[in-house]
């Protein structure tokens, strides 16, 4: 079932169509009448944060400590040096305290990388969880409309960005601006002129850094385009070879050929321009600085003196400091990248957040708790007798259903269709008709433009995952093999059913034998050749019949086999369909067919 579903949303729909959609969910009744936009990602980082309470507070402390320990060497060096010109030896405690300082700061930053790795994790896991449960619980329209390279950059891409928003955005930007604060403060008490020339500087610094970084990525996407331009026309060329001898085009696609690499060339220069440009502009600026400050601290000029005079140990400090203070500016713009992708992933998934959800009913619970009542009430054991009393409703019911995949082609036209529990019966009508449309629509991948498909009097999009694997079983014409053991076939996973379940259903469908035979038994590995045709279609019955469904789908089971196979399988089906709500596809009518239902086409 769900490779069909899955067959399904692999039909190609446009960006369009996607966009189509989450225009109209913007649109959606709740964020109107709120006004505001739907917060789904801060909801899940939030609840993250607060689920991961102890991790989220290691993070800030760690950014926190780091910030202080890596403030505090240069202030010890200062004193040190201050000793030696006063002609006092420093104490060994006092160079302990020094190497002490770098260990813990290298120790808290190690730790806050550590810590930040981790917690991005957390949240691309709360995220991609988040966004596997919306993806289930969409409705079959908007699931059908998704376009599957969309969905999987939501996924991926973008999940990846929020990810990288606490990892080198953020974090990294509350880390870099504290240490920014924290050095500029510390420098106030030292050098009262520096911090005021860094106060008229940094804002500068930071234009130009984000001017760079700006005009660098320009230039790095410039390139990749024209890389890739060169790329596609070498194939291009090659194959219109005939084309462009014939038409004498040959100087035409050298031109355009060095055109692209041209255009390449000239993105890559610039790239190296601002690369080789931008840290000796820093180095110039950091020793500028340093020998501005070195002058005025020594110009004699008692004003100026109250601004820039120190110690040399305190030269020492400040030079330290000033070398500091570059790195966390350059990374602020790298920073502010981050963050500005990351907002466009967020309103990605914001939007995908906001697609239209179905009420999903439990409805396997309803029909055991009417089983239940009937046995009570003294009427026959519904499963294995249809249930005919007076005025009880058709276990599965298509009532005037009127579908079409696209708006102007009808498939169905006002079809009805009633089958009682207990009844078996067979969809027939010539190719095209569209009895695996009525399937599908049993299934709940469609939606009916008009009328309703009811299961136990439920809309069959709206049951839940969990309930249909008990509810219904679908059997197509060919096996569609997981990758895993002959178990996993037929358990798909679901740690539900034991193996006891499987054997039983083996042995009630006759591959146990076969199985058995096998060196590893049920836990040998699958491959295409383990088994004959025949025997992979029974193997198709037993994953359909395992979970006990109360009704089964079977679509065209034997049309592909010889009959002696037939015969096999159609005792196997025999056996599962014994207690159950059976609808067949088939072309062939035979005794054990049941009340046939004719499809007529409509189109
Ligand atoms: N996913 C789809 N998108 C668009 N059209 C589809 C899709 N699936 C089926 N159709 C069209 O719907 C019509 C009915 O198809 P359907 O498979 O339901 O017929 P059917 O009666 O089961 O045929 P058959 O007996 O050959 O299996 C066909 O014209 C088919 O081309």
């Amino acid at each position: 079932m769900s490779l069909l579903k899955s067959a399904v949303n692999m039909r190609c729909f446009t960006m369009d169509r996607m966009e189509a959609v989450l225009v109209k969910n913007n649109e959606n009744e709740k964020t109107a009448n709120s006004g505001k936009k739907p917060k789904y990602v801060k909801k899940i980082i939030t609840e993250t944060i607060l689920k991961y309470k102890l991790l989220s507070f290691g993070i800030v402390a760690a950014v926190c400590l780091a910030v202080i320990f890596s403030l505090i060497p240069p202030l010890i060096l200062g004193k040190i040096i201050d000793m030696f010109t006063a002609g006092q030896m420093p104490g060994l405690g006092m160079v302990i305290a020094y190497f002490a300082m770098l260990f813990l700061t290298g120790l808290t930053e190690s730790a806050r990388e550590g810590l930040l790795t981790v917690f991005g994790q957390k949240i691309t896991h709360a995220m991609r969880s988040r966004l596997m449960e919306k993806f289930t619980s969409l409705t079959a329209d908007e699931l059908n409309g998704l376009e599957p390279g969309s969905l999987v950059s939501r996924f991926i891409g973008d999940v990846d960005m929020i990810e990288n928003l606490f990892t080198s955005g953020i974090i990294s930007m509350f880390a870099d601006a504290c240490k920014i604060i924290s050095i500029l403060v510390v420098i106030w008490f030292k050098n009262k002129g520096l911090t005021l020339v860094f106060i008229i500087l940094l804002p500068f610094l930071f234009i130009f850094t984000r001017h760079v970084q700006k005009n660098m990525l320009a230039a790095q996407i410039m390139n990749r385009r024209a890389v890739s331009r060169a790329s596609g026309h070498v194939p291009q060329t090659l194959k219109n070879i005939r084309t462009i001898h014939c038409f004498g085009k040959e100087k035409y696609m050298e031109k355009q050929y060095d055109e692209y690499i041209n255009d390449s060339y000239h993105a890559m220069e610039k790239t190296n321009f601002y690369d080789a440009v931008y840290s000796p502009v820093i180095l110039i600026l950091n020793a500028v600085v340093v020998a501005a400050v070195m002058l005025l601290s020594s110009s004699g000029n008692s004003a100026v003196i109250t601004f820039f005079g120190m110690s040399a140990g305190t030269a020492v400090a400040v030079m330290n400091y000033i070398s500091q203070i570059f790195s966390p500016v350059e990374s602020l713009g790298m920073e502010i990248q981050t963050i500005q992708s990351a907002i466009a992933g967020i309103h990605r998934i914001n939007e995908f957040m906001a697609l239209e959800e179905v009420e999903k009913h439990d409805v396997v619970q309803e029909i055991e708790k009417q089983y239940t009542q009937w046995q009570d009430e003294g009427k026959p054991q519904v499963q294995s007798v249809r249930y005919e009393a007076g005025g009880n409703k058709p276990f599965v019911e298509l009532r005037n259903v009127t579908f079409g995949y696209d708006e102007d082609r009808k498939i169905l036209n006002n079809i009805n269709i009633s089958v009682m529990h207990g009844e078996q019966v067979t969809l027939s009508g010539r190719t095209g008709a569209g009895k695996s449309t009525i399937f599908k629509l049993l299934l709940g991948l469609y939606k009916p433009q008009s009328g309703e498909v009811l299961i136990n009097g439920i809309h069959a999009d709206t049951i839940t995952d969990k309930d249909k694997r008990k509810l219904f079983a679908y059997v197509e014409q060919t096996f569609h093999m997981v990758a895993g053991t002959v178990k996993e076939q037929i358990t798909l996973f679901d740690d539900s059913i034991s193996d006891e379940d499987v054997k039983n259903i083996c042995i009630t469908t006759g591959l146990d034998d076969a199985i058995t035979s096998l060196e590893k038994g049920y836990d040998t590995i699958c491959t295409p050749d383990l088994f004959s045709q025949g025997q992979w279609q029974l193997l198709s019955i037993a994953r359909a019949a395992v979970a006990k469904p109360q009704l089964l789908l079977l679509d065209e089971i034997t049309a592909n086999l010889d009959t002696e196979t037939e015969k096999a399988v159609l005792n196997a089906l025999n056996n599962v369909c014994k207690d159950r709500t059976v609808i067949s596809i088939s072309h062939r009518v035979t005794a054990k067919t049941g009340r046939i239902i004719p499809v007529e086409s409509n189109v």
